[in-house]
C-alpha cells in the first residue's frame, strides 16, 4: 500500500503519521502542499496533524487552497482513500470533502489530553478492527475541534451510519460528541483525535494502531 503523506507550511504531525503508516506495513511519500499531482499508484492520501498556515482566516482554510488539494479533492472524488486527522480534519472540512466545520473549543482552551472515545461504526476501512461501542484510548490537540453541523447535516450522518467515533466525555463543545465522520462513500474519515500518537507501547498505548492495520487489511482484500 502506497501512502501519500502532504505536508504543508506549520503541519507538525506528518513524521508521526508516516511512522505509523509505515509500521503498519505501507510505503509512504511525502508531498509537498505545492506538489500539484499526487504520486503515481497512491492508494491513501494522510492529511497530517498541525497549523497548516499558522491556523490564520480559519484552521485549514488557507491549506484547501493549496494546489495539493485539488488533486486531493479529484483522488477522494474517483473513490480514493483519505484520512485527515486534527489539522488534517479541518482541511477536509474546508475542502468540502466532508461535511461540518470545526470551530473554536466551547472553552475557548487549548485541550491536549488523552481521553476515551466510542467507535461509533466499525463499518468503515478504518473502523474495521473494533467493534461498535468500544471505548478505545486516543489523544487530542487542538483548539477548534468543536465539530459543529446542522440538524438536517446530523440526521444525515446518523442515518447513514457516518459517525465514526465519539466522545465519552465531551472536550470542546462538539455537536453530538462527534469525534470523527466518514464521507457518504465511507472512503474519506476526518477525527480530531490523533491516532498516529497512540500507536505503540511507547506512546502509553496502541489503540491507534488498529485504525492504519485495518486499513491495510482493508486494501489487501480490495
Ligand atoms: N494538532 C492539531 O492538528 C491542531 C489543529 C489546529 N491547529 C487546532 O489547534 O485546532
Amino acid at each position: 500500500m502506497k501512502a501519500a503523506v502532504i505536508t504543508f507550511p506549520g503541519s507538525n504531525c506528518d513524521r508521526d503519521l508516516a511512522v505509523a503508516f509505515e509500521r503498519a506495513g505501507a510505503e509512504v511519500v511525502k508531498v509537498w502542499h505545492k506538489d500539484s499531482d499526487l504520486p503515481t499508484g497512491t492508494d491513501i492520501v494522510g492529511i497530517p496533524g498541525g497549523f497548516s498556515f499558522g491556523d490564520y482566516l480559519r484552521c485549514g482554510a488557507i491549506a484547501a487552497q493549496s494546489p495539493v488539494a485539488a488533486s486531493v479533492k479529484a483522488f477522494a472524488e474517483k473513490g480514493g482513500y483519505v484520512i485527515g486527522i486534527c489539522n488534517g480534519f479541518q482541511v477536509l472540512t474546508e475542502t468540502g470533502l466532508l461535511p461540518g466545520a470545526l470551530l473554536r473549543n466551547a472553552t475557548l482552551k487549548y485541550v491536549c489530553k488523552a481521553l476515551d472515545l466510542k467507535v461509533a461504526t466499525a463499518d468503515s476501512a478504518y473502523t474495521a478492527g473494533w467493534t461498535k461501542g468500544q471505548t478505545i484510548r486516543i489523544p487530542i490537540a487542538h483548539h477548534d475541534g468543536n465539530y459543529t453541523i446542522d440538524e438536517d447535516g446530523l440526521n444525515r450522518l446518523k442515518g447513514d451510519d457516518r459517525i465514526a467515533f465519539t466522545y465519552v466525555e465531551n472536550p470542546n463543545g462538539a455537536t453530538a460528541d462527534i469525534a470523527g465522520v466518514l464521507s457518504a462513500n465511507r472512503r474519506v474519515l476526518g477525527m480530531m483525535p490523533h491516532p498516529e500518537r497512540m500507536a505503540e507501547a511507547a506512546h502509553g498505548g496502541s489503540d491507534g494502531s488498529v485504525l492504519f492495520r485495518s486499513l491495510m487489511d482493508a486494501m489487501a482484500l480490495s
